[in-house]
């Protein structure tokens, strides 16, 4: 697979027409490389080289290119001189971005700008000796007169009018042509480069095996994810994650979903027979790379029940019916929601089955902790994880809840360990506000898409507020600004009807966003809303997975293994958490999941096991007394690079 920014690969079909508009010649090929190449007089090539075809090459002229659904690997380039279209299916997303990213900066920026298209006339009496080369790679000066050729405003190639109107119904057609947005890019996704762990697990996932990568709280795992998805093709990758808002998170359905045998509780002859009626059983034969974020909370039953249902509808006898896998997650964090069996006592998690066993060829461990900086926090979080807290961290976590942590009106989000609880607080703190409630409806793709996009989304199909009213931002509007995802602020006012709301280093007016998610069927579903949600209280699991600066909890009542740690480890820094109630038996890490972190170093490393002293007794629940034993901090932070 090419992988830098003037080479892709992908399928491609291609289109010439006649001047009456009929298709006199075709070229359709699923393996083809389009490489970007520059003649003796400088212009720009598309070349496209597909099996037993000479190359093709289309000078960058003139062109039209529909982008809206490059995210999802799909562009098309319309060469008007010429009268052909070339449609691109089945990209690596974050490539098939880079590769437009670099013909609109390079086009806008060089020979267009400068309007130096050489006359053919001059060509053809040229004496120059014919040669094509790869053009070179953005440098910052392209970037920079990309940018001042555009002014933010007219571009040398839109979005055609026709593909514009037809998203136009859930879109945000009132912003500028996205093509600003390839060299202005305010997604961390696109400019924050992988840490060297990263990498090493992005390459492995390229290498085609199966990989388990884990990893502390806010080590970027999700982050690594969405850089993984979109250096996969498209279409033969699936993105799921045990929960929907942590599928959201990386642009994916749920396990669940995708599976498409409900629940599992089915035998596998009777899961099989479901599917094969439904697309789903199509969509489990296409796949060839299955990606699972947030597996710490997938069912073990269900897991075993699903690799085998693959095996039998891909016919193959191969783990998971030969599907790569790449899976993801925290066994520290939340552990399955028991989904039917609910009589069971005792918690299974995915790593305790045959079907684990058979398919995992290689575990990594990322250990640089992105989401806090401080590392007195980042001690204490990881002390947490294991459910063994000194007795000076627990002195600090306790001190917190002095500690006032409002600025300028934006209050703490509490975090609950019941559902119940939080959607009670946020309701009654709105009702006590004064003044006039205004409500903003969802715009839906179609009335069926909504089910989906509640399950999906954190965005409310029905979103009420007041001034005053506490509120979360949903959506990476200004990275740079602070104006990200997680952000916490407070409504002033409304302005032309929408929310104008204070976040902590500024006010934005809360224009509606779109939010589009992947169907069962393969379709695409997506809500126009403001994007903001109540933030007085949200529960500790559906705050797994997020980033929050502003936050209050409190443990008392916390029912499972790893739940305190989601909930502290969400905060940024210990200046930005209050914990009302701390107290070091509400930490306790399951005895299963320490037993399988220490097997994997153990089977990595011949390490000499530092035993606890009493002192330093873990928190263990329902488990063996001794399942910490060896345990030491040492070993703990000791990465788990490479275990194959
Ligand atoms: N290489 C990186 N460079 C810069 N920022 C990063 C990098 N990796 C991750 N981050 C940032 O760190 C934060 C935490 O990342 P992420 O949510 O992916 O962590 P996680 O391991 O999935 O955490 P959790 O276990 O809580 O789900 C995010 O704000 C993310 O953008
Ligand atoms: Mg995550």
């Amino acid at each position: 697979m090419a992988s830098d920014d003037l080479t892709l690969t992908c399928c491609v079909k291609m289109e010439w027409m006649n001047t009456q508009g009929m298709i006199n010649r075709q070229l359709q090929s699923k393996n083809t490389t389009l490489r970007l190449i520059r003649n003796e007089f400088r212009d720009i090539f598309l070349e496209v080289s597909a099996d037993k075809v000479a190359p093709v090459r289309l000078q960058l002229k003139g062109i039209s290119v529909h982008k809206n659904f490059m995210k999802e690997g799909k562009a098309t380039i319309k060469f008007q001189d010429v009268r052909c279209t070339v449609f691109l299916t089945n990209a690596p997303p974050l490539q098939l971005v880079t590769f437009l990213r670099t013909i609109f900066v390079k086009m806008t920026g060089g020979a267009v700008e400068k309007g130096k298209n050489t006359p053919l006339r001059t060509q053809l009496l040229s004496s120059k000796p014919r040669k094509f080369d790869e053009i070179s790679p953005i440098t910052e000066s392209d970037l920079y007169r990309a940018q001042r050729a555009n002014g933010g405003k007219s571009t040398a190639m839109r979005p055609s009018p026709t593909c514009k109107r037809k998203l136009s119904d859930v879109s945000s057609s009132s912003k500028a042509p996205a093509a600003k947005k390839l060299y202005t890019s305010s997604s961390p996704i696109q400019n924050d480069p992988l840490d060297l762990e990263q990498k090493e697990v992005l390459q492995a996932c390229l290498s085609g095996q199966n990989i388990f990568f884990t990893g502390s709280a806010g080590t970027g795992k999700s982050f690594l994810l969405r850089k993984i998805i979109g250096a996969l093709p498209a279409d033969v990758t699936v993105a799921t994650a045990s929960t929907g808002v942590a599928a959201c998170h990386i642009g994916g359905i749920t396990l669940h979903q995708f599976a498409g045998i409900g629940i599992g509780s089915g035998s596998v002859d009777r899961c099989v027979d479901m599917l094969s009626k439904g697309i789903a059983a199509s969509l489990w034969r296409k796949c060839k790379h299955l990606v699972i974020d947030e597996v710490s909370m997938i069912d073990a039953d269900f897991f075993q029940k699903v690799e085998e249902v693959a095996r039998k509808i891909r016919k193959s006898d191969k783990p998971f019916g030969g599907i790569q896998l790449i899976l993801c997650g925290d066994f520290f964090q939340l552990p399955p929601v028991g989904k039917f069996e609910s009589s069971k006592k005792e918690i299974n998690f995915c790593f305790q089955t045959e079907a684990w066993k058979n398919c995992v060829q290689r575990t990594f461990e990322l250990t640089k902790v992105h989401r806090q900086e401080e590392q007195e926090f980042i001690d204490i979080l990881n002390e947490v994880r294991i459910g063994k807290v000194t007795a000076k961290s627990e002195k600090i976590l306790t001190e917190t809840a002095r500690q006032k942590i409002e600025q300028d009106g934006i209050l703490a989000t509490r975090l609950c360990s019941h559902t119940q609880d939080a959607n009670i607080i946020n309701e009654s703190k709105l009702k006590e506000l004064p003044g006039e409630m205004k409500v903003f409806d969802a715009q839906d793709s179609s009335p069926s898409a909504s089910v989906t996009l509640d399950n999906l989304t954190t965005v409310p199909r029905k979103l009420e507020l007041k001034v005053g009213a506490q509120v979360m931002l949903l959506k990476n509007i200004n990275v740079s600004k602070g104006l990200v995802n997680g952000a916490r602020g407070v409504v002033k006012e409304f302005k032309d009807d929408l929310p104008l709301v204070k976040f902590r280093n500024q006010l934005y007016l809360a224009l509606p966003e779109r939010w589009a998610v992947k169907t069962t069927s393969g379709g695409i579903a997506a809500r126009r809303q403001v994007p903001l949600r109540l933030a007085w209280a949200f529960s500790i699991h559906k705050s797994q997975g997020l980033t929050l600066d502003c936050v209050e909890m409190s443990l008392g009542r916390v029912f499972e293994a790893g739940q305190a740690y989601v909930a502290l480890s969400r905060a940024q820094s210990l200046k930005m958490l209050r914990v009302l109630d701390f107290k070091a038996s509400q930490v306790w890490a399951n005895p299963n999941v320490v037993d399988f972190y220490n097997k994997l170093r153990l089977e990595k490393d011949a390490f000499t096991l530092i035993p606890l002293g009493s002192k330093n007794k873990s928190n263990l629940k329902s488990g063996p007394k001794n399942s910490l034993k060896g345990m030491s901090k040492a070993l703990l932070n000791k990465p788990l690079m490479n275990i194959s």
